[in-house]
Protein backbone atom coordinates (compact mmCIF):
# COMPACT_ATOMS: atom_id res chain seq x y z
CA UNK A 1 0.00 0.00 0.00
CA UNK A 2 1.42 3.40 -0.82
CA UNK A 3 0.52 6.00 1.83
CA UNK A 4 0.59 9.90 1.57
CA UNK A 5 0.82 11.90 4.64
CA UNK A 6 -0.76 15.62 4.67
CA UNK A 7 2.24 18.36 4.75
CA UNK A 8 1.57 18.97 8.14
CA UNK A 9 2.21 15.52 9.61
CA UNK A 10 5.55 14.79 7.36
CA UNK A 11 6.52 18.70 9.11
CA UNK A 12 5.45 17.10 12.58
CA UNK A 13 7.29 13.98 12.02
CA UNK A 14 10.71 15.83 11.28
CA UNK A 15 10.54 18.18 13.97
CA UNK A 16 11.70 15.99 16.56
CA UNK A 17 14.72 15.27 14.39
CA UNK A 18 15.24 18.78 13.24
CA UNK A 19 15.78 19.43 17.33
CA UNK A 20 18.25 17.00 17.88
CA UNK A 21 19.89 19.04 14.99
CA UNK A 22 19.66 16.75 11.96
CA UNK A 23 18.20 18.51 9.89
CA UNK A 24 21.14 18.79 7.37
CA UNK A 25 21.46 15.25 7.69
CA UNK A 26 17.93 14.92 6.92
CA UNK A 27 18.56 17.08 3.44
CA UNK A 28 21.15 15.33 2.77
CA UNK A 29 19.30 12.10 2.74
CA UNK A 30 16.91 13.50 0.72
CA UNK A 31 19.09 15.09 -1.64
CA UNK A 32 20.94 11.98 -2.34
CA UNK A 33 17.59 10.14 -2.81
CA UNK A 34 17.12 12.71 -5.55
CA UNK A 35 20.62 12.16 -7.11
CA UNK A 36 20.15 8.45 -6.82
CA UNK A 37 17.04 8.46 -9.00
CA UNK A 38 18.46 10.90 -11.23
CA UNK A 39 21.40 8.64 -11.97
CA UNK A 40 19.31 5.99 -12.56
CA UNK A 41 17.13 7.76 -15.35
CA UNK A 42 20.31 9.18 -17.16
CA UNK A 43 21.54 5.16 -17.42
CA UNK A 44 18.17 3.70 -18.21
CA UNK A 45 17.76 6.43 -20.81
CA UNK A 46 20.79 5.51 -22.67
CA UNK A 47 22.11 9.16 -21.92
CA UNK A 48 25.33 7.73 -19.65
CA UNK A 49 25.91 10.52 -16.82
CA UNK A 50 29.74 11.94 -17.59
CA UNK A 51 28.96 14.74 -19.97
CA UNK A 52 25.32 15.07 -19.42
CA UNK A 53 23.43 17.77 -19.39
CA UNK A 54 21.09 19.10 -15.91
CA UNK A 55 19.13 22.00 -15.09
CA UNK A 56 18.13 22.75 -11.35
CA UNK A 57 15.43 25.08 -10.67
CA UNK A 58 15.80 26.73 -7.20
CA UNK A 59 13.29 28.46 -5.10
CA UNK A 60 13.94 30.26 -1.76
CA UNK A 61 13.15 27.41 0.23
CA UNK A 62 14.59 23.94 1.38
CA UNK A 63 13.23 22.60 -1.13
CA UNK A 64 15.14 24.31 -3.72
CA UNK A 65 18.41 23.63 -1.07
CA UNK A 66 17.30 19.46 -1.79
CA UNK A 67 17.40 20.37 -5.48
CA UNK A 68 21.27 22.06 -5.28
CA UNK A 69 22.55 19.29 -2.90
CA UNK A 70 21.53 17.28 -5.81
CA UNK A 71 23.07 19.39 -8.72
CA UNK A 72 26.05 19.08 -6.04
CA UNK A 73 26.23 15.61 -6.57
CA UNK A 74 25.49 15.36 -10.62
CA UNK A 75 28.57 17.88 -10.69
CA UNK A 76 31.17 15.79 -8.99
CA UNK A 77 30.13 13.00 -11.71
CA UNK A 78 30.49 14.91 -14.56
CA UNK A 79 27.47 16.66 -14.93
CA UNK A 80 26.95 20.09 -16.77
CA UNK A 81 24.64 22.11 -14.39
CA UNK A 82 22.83 25.18 -14.03
CA UNK A 83 20.96 26.38 -11.70
CA UNK A 84 18.22 28.32 -12.25
CA UNK A 85 17.40 30.75 -8.97
CA UNK A 86 13.59 31.62 -8.98
CA UNK A 87 13.45 33.85 -5.88
CA UNK A 88 15.59 36.50 -4.26
CA UNK A 89 16.32 34.57 -1.84
CA UNK A 90 18.19 31.05 -1.76
CA UNK A 91 19.49 28.60 0.61
CA UNK A 92 22.63 29.52 1.10
CA UNK A 93 24.99 26.89 2.16
CA UNK A 94 23.37 24.54 -0.74
CA UNK A 95 23.99 27.28 -3.05
CA UNK A 96 27.47 27.27 -2.36
CA UNK A 97 28.23 23.56 -1.81
CA UNK A 98 26.81 23.63 -5.49
CA UNK A 99 28.66 26.89 -6.80
CA UNK A 100 32.07 24.84 -5.36
CA UNK A 101 31.63 21.73 -7.18
CA UNK A 102 31.81 23.95 -10.36
CA UNK A 103 28.23 25.18 -11.11
CA UNK A 104 27.13 28.09 -12.27
CA UNK A 105 24.17 29.82 -11.20
CA UNK A 106 21.67 32.18 -12.76
CA UNK A 107 18.70 34.49 -11.34
CA UNK A 108 15.34 34.11 -13.26
CA UNK A 109 14.41 38.23 -12.23
CA UNK A 110 17.52 39.24 -13.96
CA UNK A 111 17.27 37.19 -17.21
CA UNK A 112 15.27 36.22 -20.79
CA UNK A 113 12.94 33.46 -19.03
CA UNK A 114 12.21 32.51 -22.93
CA UNK A 115 16.41 31.71 -23.60
CA UNK A 116 16.76 30.00 -20.21
CA UNK A 117 13.99 28.03 -20.82
CA UNK A 118 15.35 26.87 -24.32
CA UNK A 119 18.41 25.84 -22.72
CA UNK A 120 16.29 23.74 -20.16
CA UNK A 121 14.31 22.09 -22.91
CA UNK A 122 17.56 20.98 -24.36
CA UNK A 123 19.11 19.67 -21.61
CA UNK A 124 18.92 16.03 -20.48
CA UNK A 125 17.32 16.37 -17.27
CA UNK A 126 14.78 19.47 -15.40
CA UNK A 127 14.97 19.34 -11.56
CA UNK A 128 12.16 21.38 -10.40
CA UNK A 129 13.32 22.20 -6.68
CA UNK A 130 11.13 25.32 -7.46
CA UNK A 131 8.64 24.44 -4.31
CA UNK A 132 7.94 22.15 -1.84
CA UNK A 133 5.65 21.43 0.96
CA UNK A 134 6.45 25.07 2.15
CA UNK A 135 4.53 26.19 -1.56
CA UNK A 136 1.04 28.16 -1.01
CA UNK A 137 -0.85 28.43 -4.40
CA UNK A 138 0.17 28.14 -7.31
CA UNK A 139 3.66 29.60 -9.34
CA UNK A 140 3.79 33.07 -9.78
CA UNK A 141 5.93 35.71 -11.67
CA UNK A 142 9.24 34.79 -13.41
CA UNK A 143 8.54 30.71 -12.03
CA UNK A 144 5.38 30.91 -13.68
CA UNK A 145 6.69 32.73 -16.96
CA UNK A 146 9.79 30.15 -17.03
CA UNK A 147 7.34 27.18 -17.00
CA UNK A 148 5.31 28.73 -19.33
CA UNK A 149 8.10 29.29 -21.53
CA UNK A 150 9.39 25.87 -21.07
CA UNK A 151 6.39 24.10 -21.87
CA UNK A 152 5.75 26.08 -24.95
CA UNK A 153 9.48 25.01 -26.21
CA UNK A 154 9.66 21.55 -24.78
CA UNK A 155 6.59 20.08 -25.62
CA UNK A 156 4.12 17.56 -23.44
CA UNK A 157 5.52 15.05 -21.55
CA UNK A 158 6.13 12.13 -23.22
CA UNK A 159 7.24 13.95 -26.67
CA UNK A 160 9.69 16.42 -24.90
CA UNK A 161 13.85 15.29 -24.98
CA UNK A 162 14.34 16.93 -21.37
CA UNK A 163 13.23 14.39 -18.70
CA UNK A 164 11.53 16.12 -15.57
CA UNK A 165 11.94 15.20 -12.46
CA UNK A 166 10.42 17.02 -9.32
CA UNK A 167 11.64 17.14 -6.20
CA UNK A 168 9.06 16.27 -3.52
CA UNK A 169 6.33 17.11 -6.02
CA UNK A 170 5.75 18.96 -8.70
CA UNK A 171 6.02 22.87 -7.96
CA UNK A 172 2.69 24.68 -7.15
CA UNK A 173 -0.06 21.63 -6.47
CA UNK A 174 -2.06 21.71 -3.50
CA UNK A 175 0.12 19.63 -1.11
CA UNK A 176 -3.12 17.77 0.66
CA UNK A 177 -5.16 18.84 -2.41
CA UNK A 178 -3.71 18.03 -6.19
CA UNK A 179 -5.38 21.38 -6.88
CA UNK A 180 -3.56 22.80 -9.75
CA UNK A 181 -3.98 26.96 -10.17
CA UNK A 182 -1.65 28.18 -13.27
CA UNK A 183 1.15 26.77 -15.04
CA UNK A 184 3.16 23.69 -13.83
CA UNK A 185 5.91 21.43 -14.87
CA UNK A 186 4.16 18.33 -15.07
CA UNK A 187 7.33 15.38 -13.87
CA UNK A 188 8.23 12.31 -15.50
CA UNK A 189 9.20 10.92 -11.95
CA UNK A 190 8.40 12.77 -8.79
CA UNK A 191 10.95 11.43 -6.21
CA UNK A 192 8.87 12.24 -2.63
CA UNK A 193 10.77 12.64 0.87
CA UNK A 194 10.43 10.16 3.62
CA UNK A 195 6.56 9.92 1.88
CA UNK A 196 4.12 10.68 -0.77
CA UNK A 197 2.20 14.07 0.08
CA UNK A 198 -1.38 13.55 -0.84
CA UNK A 199 -1.59 16.07 -3.36
CA UNK A 200 0.46 13.24 -5.56
CA UNK A 201 -2.26 10.87 -5.42
CA UNK A 202 -5.56 13.23 -5.99
CA UNK A 203 -6.81 15.26 -8.97
CA UNK A 204 -4.71 17.05 -11.43
CA UNK A 205 -1.50 16.73 -9.11
CA UNK A 206 -1.87 12.99 -9.57
CA UNK A 207 -1.58 13.53 -12.84
CA UNK A 208 1.38 16.24 -12.44
CA UNK A 209 3.52 14.05 -10.79
CA UNK A 210 4.22 11.14 -12.98
CA UNK A 211 6.09 8.10 -11.68
CA UNK A 212 6.23 8.78 -7.59
CA UNK A 213 9.74 7.45 -5.79
CA UNK A 214 9.52 7.49 -2.15
CA UNK A 215 13.11 7.77 -0.61
CA UNK A 216 13.27 6.65 2.85
CA UNK A 217 15.05 9.74 5.02
CA UNK A 218 14.68 8.06 8.10
CA UNK A 219 11.32 9.65 9.35
CA UNK A 220 8.80 8.06 11.48
CA UNK A 221 5.54 8.16 10.80
CA UNK A 222 3.82 5.12 12.77
CA UNK A 223 2.13 7.62 14.94
CA UNK A 224 0.67 9.53 11.92
CA UNK A 225 -2.79 8.47 9.94
CA UNK A 226 -2.18 8.24 6.42
CA UNK A 227 -4.18 10.63 4.57
CA UNK A 228 -4.93 9.08 1.47
CA UNK A 229 -3.92 5.27 0.61
CA UNK A 230 -3.13 3.67 -2.73
CA UNK A 231 -3.87 -0.28 -3.07
CA UNK A 232 -0.51 -1.72 -5.19
CA UNK A 233 -1.24 -5.06 -6.80
CA UNK A 234 -0.16 -6.97 -4.00
CA UNK A 235 -2.77 -5.17 -1.60
CA UNK A 236 -5.73 -6.25 -4.28
CA UNK A 237 -4.55 -9.93 -4.77
CA UNK A 238 -4.68 -10.27 -0.70
CA UNK A 239 -8.13 -8.89 -0.56
CA UNK A 240 -9.27 -11.49 -3.40
CA UNK A 241 -11.29 -14.40 -1.56
CA UNK A 242 -10.04 -17.39 -3.96
CA UNK A 243 -12.71 -20.14 -4.69
CA UNK A 244 -11.70 -23.31 -2.12
CA UNK A 245 -12.33 -27.03 -2.53
CA UNK A 246 -15.71 -26.97 -0.22
CA UNK A 247 -16.95 -24.04 -2.20
CA UNK A 248 -20.26 -24.10 -4.33
CA UNK A 249 -22.07 -21.62 -6.37
CA UNK A 250 -23.70 -19.87 -3.41
CA UNK A 251 -21.08 -20.21 -1.06
CA UNK A 252 -18.49 -18.48 -3.66
CA UNK A 253 -20.98 -15.02 -3.90
CA UNK A 254 -24.13 -14.25 -5.76
CA UNK A 255 -24.77 -10.92 -7.13
CA UNK A 256 -28.27 -9.42 -7.68
CA UNK A 257 -27.61 -7.11 -11.03
CA UNK A 258 -30.91 -4.40 -11.97
CA UNK A 259 -29.06 -2.71 -14.51
CA UNK A 260 -30.43 -1.73 -17.91
CA UNK A 261 -33.65 -0.45 -19.40
CA UNK A 262 -35.54 -0.41 -22.39
CA UNK A 263 -33.64 2.64 -23.26
CA UNK A 264 -30.12 1.32 -22.30
CA UNK A 265 -30.42 -2.27 -22.85
CA UNK A 266 -26.40 -2.91 -23.35
CA UNK A 267 -25.57 -1.41 -19.88
CA UNK A 268 -26.71 -4.44 -18.32
CA UNK A 269 -25.13 -7.07 -20.59
CA UNK A 270 -21.74 -5.09 -19.98
CA UNK A 271 -21.75 -5.08 -16.39
CA UNK A 272 -23.22 -8.90 -16.28
CA UNK A 273 -20.03 -9.75 -18.37
CA UNK A 274 -17.63 -7.86 -16.02
CA UNK A 275 -18.64 -9.21 -13.13
CA UNK A 276 -18.89 -13.16 -14.52
CA UNK A 277 -15.05 -12.11 -15.71
CA UNK A 278 -14.31 -10.85 -11.95
CA UNK A 279 -15.33 -14.38 -10.39
CA UNK A 280 -18.01 -14.92 -8.50
CA UNK A 281 -20.78 -18.06 -7.85
CA UNK A 282 -23.72 -16.52 -9.65
CA UNK A 283 -25.14 -13.61 -11.24
CA UNK A 284 -29.16 -13.00 -10.56
CA UNK A 285 -29.69 -10.55 -13.56
CA UNK A 286 -33.08 -8.85 -12.65
CA UNK A 287 -34.78 -6.87 -15.71
CA UNK A 288 -37.21 -6.16 -18.60
CA UNK A 289 -37.35 -9.19 -20.49
CA UNK A 290 -35.81 -8.01 -23.62
CA UNK A 291 -32.78 -6.60 -21.96
CA UNK A 292 -32.45 -10.43 -20.31
CA UNK A 293 -32.67 -11.69 -23.75
CA UNK A 294 -29.55 -9.42 -24.77
CA UNK A 295 -27.64 -10.63 -21.69
CA UNK A 296 -28.49 -14.05 -22.48
CA UNK A 297 -26.62 -13.98 -25.83
CA UNK A 298 -23.43 -13.04 -24.52
CA UNK A 299 -23.53 -14.73 -21.33
CA UNK A 300 -26.30 -17.29 -20.90
CA UNK A 301 -24.83 -18.40 -17.53
CA UNK A 302 -26.77 -15.46 -15.64
CA UNK A 303 -29.85 -16.65 -14.07
CA UNK A 304 -32.70 -13.97 -14.85
CA UNK A 305 -35.84 -12.95 -13.76
CA UNK A 306 -38.41 -10.18 -14.11
CA UNK A 307 -38.76 -10.48 -9.85
CA UNK A 308 -38.19 -8.60 -7.22
CA UNK A 309 -35.63 -8.22 -4.83
CA UNK A 310 -36.77 -10.11 -2.33
CA UNK A 311 -37.40 -13.17 -4.33
CA UNK A 312 -33.61 -12.98 -5.79
CA UNK A 313 -31.83 -14.37 -2.90
CA UNK A 314 -28.21 -12.90 -3.33
CA UNK A 315 -25.13 -12.28 -1.12
CA UNK A 316 -24.42 -8.49 -2.73
CA UNK A 317 -26.38 -5.87 -5.14
CA UNK A 318 -25.47 -3.82 -8.20
CA UNK A 319 -28.08 -1.46 -9.14
CA UNK A 320 -28.42 1.47 -11.58
CA UNK A 321 -26.36 0.95 -14.96
CA UNK A 322 -28.25 1.86 -17.91
CA UNK A 323 -31.63 1.91 -15.54
CA UNK A 324 -33.12 4.91 -16.81
CA UNK A 325 -36.94 5.97 -16.99
CA UNK A 326 -37.59 2.24 -15.73
CA UNK A 327 -40.22 2.27 -13.13
CA UNK A 328 -39.91 -1.40 -12.18
CA UNK A 329 -35.65 -0.98 -11.92
CA UNK A 330 -36.37 1.62 -9.56
CA UNK A 331 -38.27 -0.23 -7.10
CA UNK A 332 -35.07 -3.19 -7.34
CA UNK A 333 -32.54 -0.19 -6.45
CA UNK A 334 -34.36 1.33 -3.35
CA UNK A 335 -35.02 -2.47 -2.38
CA UNK A 336 -31.62 -3.64 -2.30
CA UNK A 337 -30.50 -0.39 -0.66
CA UNK A 338 -33.06 -1.13 1.85
CA UNK A 339 -31.46 -4.68 2.00
CA UNK A 340 -28.33 -4.23 4.25
CA UNK A 341 -26.47 -6.03 2.11
CA UNK A 342 -23.47 -4.67 0.14
CA UNK A 343 -24.53 -2.82 -3.06
CA UNK A 344 -22.98 -0.77 -5.65
CA UNK A 345 -25.31 2.27 -6.80
CA UNK A 346 -24.37 3.11 -10.43
CA UNK A 347 -25.87 5.88 -12.29
CA UNK A 348 -29.75 5.66 -12.59
CA UNK A 349 -30.01 4.41 -9.11
CA UNK A 350 -28.31 7.13 -7.47
CA UNK A 351 -31.55 9.67 -6.98
CA UNK A 352 -32.64 6.39 -4.62
CA UNK A 353 -30.31 6.59 -2.07
CA UNK A 354 -31.97 7.65 0.95
CA UNK A 355 -30.69 10.52 2.94
CA UNK A 356 -28.72 7.99 5.22
CA UNK A 357 -27.34 4.44 4.38
CA UNK A 358 -24.45 2.61 5.60
CA UNK A 359 -20.54 2.22 3.84
CA UNK A 360 -21.37 -1.21 2.59
CA UNK A 361 -23.74 0.79 0.30
CA UNK A 362 -21.18 1.93 -2.50
CA UNK A 363 -21.73 4.82 -4.93
CA UNK A 364 -20.29 5.36 -8.38
CA UNK A 365 -20.58 8.67 -8.91
CA UNK A 366 -18.83 10.85 -11.25
CA UNK A 367 -18.59 14.34 -10.97
CA UNK A 368 -21.81 15.61 -12.22
CA UNK A 369 -23.34 13.04 -10.98
CA UNK A 370 -21.87 13.83 -7.10
CA UNK A 371 -22.99 17.50 -7.75
CA UNK A 372 -26.80 16.33 -8.25
CA UNK A 373 -26.28 13.82 -5.02
CA UNK A 374 -24.73 17.29 -3.13
CA UNK A 375 -26.87 19.38 -4.05
CA UNK A 376 -30.25 17.75 -3.15
CA UNK A 377 -28.30 17.54 0.33
CA UNK A 378 -28.21 21.33 0.43
CA UNK A 379 -24.35 21.00 -0.76
CA UNK A 380 -23.83 23.33 -3.59
CA UNK A 381 -20.59 22.37 -5.63
CA UNK A 382 -20.31 22.27 -9.41
CA UNK A 383 -18.37 20.15 -11.43
CA UNK A 384 -15.24 22.28 -12.50
CA UNK A 385 -15.18 22.57 -8.13
CA UNK A 386 -15.35 18.90 -7.41
CA UNK A 387 -13.36 17.85 -10.59
CA UNK A 388 -10.35 20.44 -9.18
CA UNK A 389 -10.52 18.81 -5.36
CA UNK A 390 -12.27 15.28 -5.75
CA UNK A 391 -11.12 13.97 -2.45
CA UNK A 392 -12.59 16.96 -0.21
CA UNK A 393 -15.98 16.60 -2.21
CA UNK A 394 -15.82 13.10 -2.47
CA UNK A 395 -15.03 13.06 2.01
CA UNK A 396 -18.28 15.61 2.23
CA UNK A 397 -20.18 13.32 -0.01
CA UNK A 398 -19.62 10.28 1.95
CA UNK A 399 -19.74 11.81 5.54
CA UNK A 400 -22.80 13.57 4.51
CA UNK A 401 -25.30 10.03 3.07
CA UNK A 402 -23.08 7.33 5.17
CA UNK A 403 -22.11 5.61 2.13
CA UNK A 404 -18.74 4.28 0.93
CA UNK A 405 -18.30 6.85 -2.31
CA UNK A 406 -16.29 6.13 -5.35
CA UNK A 407 -15.81 9.25 -7.70
CA UNK A 408 -14.83 8.42 -11.13
CA UNK A 409 -12.34 10.47 -12.90
CA UNK A 410 -8.99 10.03 -14.15
CA UNK A 411 -7.77 9.29 -10.68
CA UNK A 412 -10.34 7.64 -8.85
CA UNK A 413 -10.69 8.63 -5.59
CA UNK A 414 -12.55 6.58 -2.61
CA UNK A 415 -14.01 7.76 0.10
CA UNK A 416 -14.92 5.73 3.43
CA UNK A 417 -17.43 7.57 6.15
CA UNK A 418 -14.69 7.03 8.51
CA UNK A 419 -12.83 9.83 6.43
CA UNK A 420 -10.63 7.02 5.22
CA UNK A 421 -9.50 7.95 1.63
CA UNK A 422 -7.76 5.58 -1.53
CA UNK A 423 -6.76 7.13 -4.81
CA UNK A 424 -6.30 4.80 -7.77
CA UNK A 425 -4.44 5.97 -10.72
CA UNK A 426 -4.40 2.75 -12.62
CA UNK A 427 -6.94 3.95 -15.57
CA UNK A 428 -5.67 4.45 -18.70
CA UNK A 429 -7.30 7.59 -21.11
CA UNK A 430 -8.66 5.23 -23.50
CA UNK A 431 -11.24 3.94 -20.67
CA UNK A 432 -13.01 7.18 -20.93
CA UNK A 433 -15.29 5.79 -23.25
CA UNK A 434 -19.33 5.09 -23.48
CA UNK A 435 -19.91 2.18 -21.07
CA UNK A 436 -16.43 1.65 -19.12
CA UNK A 437 -19.01 2.50 -15.75
CA UNK A 438 -21.17 -0.20 -16.73
CA UNK A 439 -18.10 -2.33 -16.31
CA UNK A 440 -16.64 -1.12 -13.40
CA UNK A 441 -19.57 -1.52 -11.87
CA UNK A 442 -19.41 -5.39 -12.41
CA UNK A 443 -16.40 -5.53 -11.08
CA UNK A 444 -17.45 -4.07 -7.89
CA UNK A 445 -20.23 -6.16 -7.47
CA UNK A 446 -18.39 -9.04 -8.56
CA UNK A 447 -16.22 -8.25 -5.37
CA UNK A 448 -18.79 -7.31 -2.64
CA UNK A 449 -20.85 -10.35 -3.47
CA UNK A 450 -17.45 -12.51 -2.83
CA UNK A 451 -16.56 -10.64 0.32
CA UNK A 452 -19.46 -10.15 1.77
CA UNK A 453 -19.55 -12.61 4.31
CA UNK A 454 -15.39 -13.24 4.81
CA UNK A 455 -14.79 -11.80 7.83
CA UNK A 456 -10.75 -12.00 7.26
CA UNK A 457 -11.11 -9.46 4.32
CA UNK A 458 -10.42 -6.15 6.35
CA UNK A 459 -7.37 -7.51 7.90
CA UNK A 460 -5.93 -9.22 4.83
CA UNK A 461 -5.71 -6.02 3.68
CA UNK A 462 -4.47 -4.20 6.48
CA UNK A 463 -7.72 -1.36 6.96
CA UNK A 464 -10.37 -1.27 9.73
CA UNK A 465 -13.49 -3.58 9.29
CA UNK A 466 -15.33 0.17 8.50
CA UNK A 467 -13.53 0.59 5.91
CA UNK A 468 -13.62 -2.72 3.94
CA UNK A 469 -16.18 -1.17 1.93
CA UNK A 470 -13.72 1.26 0.67
CA UNK A 471 -10.88 -0.67 0.01
CA UNK A 472 -13.31 -3.32 -2.01
CA UNK A 473 -14.03 -0.16 -4.33
CA UNK A 474 -10.49 1.11 -4.56
CA UNK A 475 -10.05 -2.64 -5.54
CA UNK A 476 -12.30 -2.77 -8.14
CA UNK A 477 -10.86 0.27 -9.65
CA UNK A 478 -7.00 -0.73 -9.67
CA UNK A 479 -8.86 -3.83 -11.19
CA UNK A 480 -10.80 -2.04 -14.19
CA UNK A 481 -7.79 0.48 -14.55
CA UNK A 482 -5.92 -2.96 -15.28
CA UNK A 483 -8.18 -4.07 -17.07
CA UNK A 484 -8.11 -0.92 -19.17
CA UNK A 485 -4.48 -0.10 -19.73
CA UNK A 486 -4.64 -4.22 -21.10
CA UNK A 487 -6.93 -3.81 -23.52
CA UNK A 488 -5.38 -0.50 -24.48
CA UNK A 489 -1.96 -2.35 -25.93
CA UNK A 490 -4.02 -3.57 -28.64
CA UNK A 491 -5.76 -0.37 -29.97
CA UNK A 492 -8.64 1.81 -28.48
CA UNK A 493 -10.68 0.10 -26.37
CA UNK A 494 -13.88 -1.69 -27.21
CA UNK A 495 -15.75 -2.11 -23.55
CA UNK A 496 -17.50 -5.27 -24.89
CA UNK A 497 -14.32 -6.85 -24.91
CA UNK A 498 -13.01 -5.56 -21.32
CA UNK A 499 -13.92 -9.17 -19.64
CA UNK A 500 -10.97 -10.74 -21.50
CA UNK A 501 -8.81 -8.17 -20.17
CA UNK A 502 -10.57 -8.27 -16.39
CA UNK A 503 -10.04 -12.39 -16.43
CA UNK A 504 -6.11 -12.03 -17.28
CA UNK A 505 -5.90 -9.23 -14.43
CA UNK A 506 -7.35 -12.22 -12.04
CA UNK A 507 -5.49 -14.41 -13.29
CA UNK A 508 -2.43 -12.63 -12.31
CA UNK A 509 -3.36 -11.28 -9.10
CA UNK A 510 -4.80 -14.79 -7.90
CA UNK A 511 -0.81 -16.16 -8.98
CA UNK A 512 0.45 -13.11 -7.26
CA UNK A 513 -1.06 -14.03 -4.41
CA UNK A 514 -0.33 -17.60 -4.70
CA UNK A 515 3.48 -16.62 -4.87
CA UNK A 516 3.24 -14.42 -1.56
CA UNK A 517 1.78 -17.48 -0.01
CA UNK A 518 4.34 -20.19 -0.60
CA UNK A 519 7.17 -16.76 0.07
N1 LIG B 1 11.88 20.22 6.87
C1 LIG B 1 12.84 19.30 6.68
O1 LIG B 1 13.55 18.93 7.56
C2 LIG B 1 13.05 18.73 5.36
C3 LIG B 1 12.49 19.34 4.27
N2 LIG B 1 12.77 18.90 3.06
C4 LIG B 1 12.42 19.73 1.92
O2 LIG B 1 11.93 20.96 2.29
C5 LIG B 1 10.74 21.25 1.59
C6 LIG B 1 9.95 22.21 2.37
O3 LIG B 1 10.78 23.33 2.57
P1 LIG B 1 10.24 24.75 2.96
O4 LIG B 1 9.38 24.64 4.14
O5 LIG B 1 11.41 25.63 3.02
O6 LIG B 1 9.27 25.14 1.78
P2 LIG B 1 9.52 25.37 0.23
O7 LIG B 1 10.83 24.89 -0.22
O8 LIG B 1 8.32 24.85 -0.41
O9 LIG B 1 9.57 26.96 0.11
C7 LIG B 1 8.57 27.71 0.72
C8 LIG B 1 8.90 29.20 0.58
O10 LIG B 1 8.58 29.63 -0.72
C9 LIG B 1 7.82 30.82 -0.70
N3 LIG B 1 6.55 30.57 -1.38
C10 LIG B 1 5.46 29.90 -0.91
N4 LIG B 1 4.53 29.83 -1.86
C11 LIG B 1 5.04 30.44 -2.95
C12 LIG B 1 4.55 30.67 -4.25
N5 LIG B 1 3.33 30.24 -4.62
N6 LIG B 1 5.34 31.29 -5.14
C13 LIG B 1 6.56 31.71 -4.77
N7 LIG B 1 7.08 31.54 -3.55
C14 LIG B 1 6.33 30.91 -2.65
C15 LIG B 1 7.65 31.20 0.73
O11 LIG B 1 8.57 32.24 0.97
C16 LIG B 1 8.04 30.00 1.51
O12 LIG B 1 8.78 30.32 2.63
C17 LIG B 1 10.13 19.90 1.32
O13 LIG B 1 9.24 19.93 0.23
C18 LIG B 1 11.36 19.08 1.05
O14 LIG B 1 11.76 19.25 -0.30
C19 LIG B 1 13.75 17.87 2.84
O15 LIG B 1 14.97 18.49 2.69
C20 LIG B 1 13.79 16.89 3.95
C21 LIG B 1 13.91 17.55 5.27
K1 LIG C 1 9.30 20.86 -6.26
Amino acid sequence: MLSAFSGGDVRAAEGPLIDAGLGDALMQKAAHGLFTVVLGMLRDGGRGVYGATAVVLAGSGNNGADALYAGERLLRRGVAVLAVLTSERVHAASLGAFLRAGGTSVRLDGADPGALALHAAGADVVIDGILGTGGSGGLRGHASAFVEAFNDLAGPRGTRSALVVACDLPSGIGVDTGRVDGPLLDADVTVAFGAAKPGLLLGAGALAAGEVDVVDIGLDLAAFTPAVRTLLDADVAALLRAPTPHDHKYSRGVLGIAAGSARYPGAAALAVGAALATGLGMVRYLGPGEVASLVHQRNPEAVASTGSVDEARSQAWLVGPGAVDDHDQRRRAADAIASGLPVVVDAGALPEVPERVGPQVILTPHAGELSGLLAARGVDADRSAIEAEPALFALRAAETTGATVLLKGFTTVVAAPSGTLFAQTDASPWLSTAGSGDTLSGILGALAATLAEDDGAAARVGVADEDLWAAVAAAGAAIHGRAGRRAALRGPIVVSDLPTDIGAVMAHLYEERRLAAVM
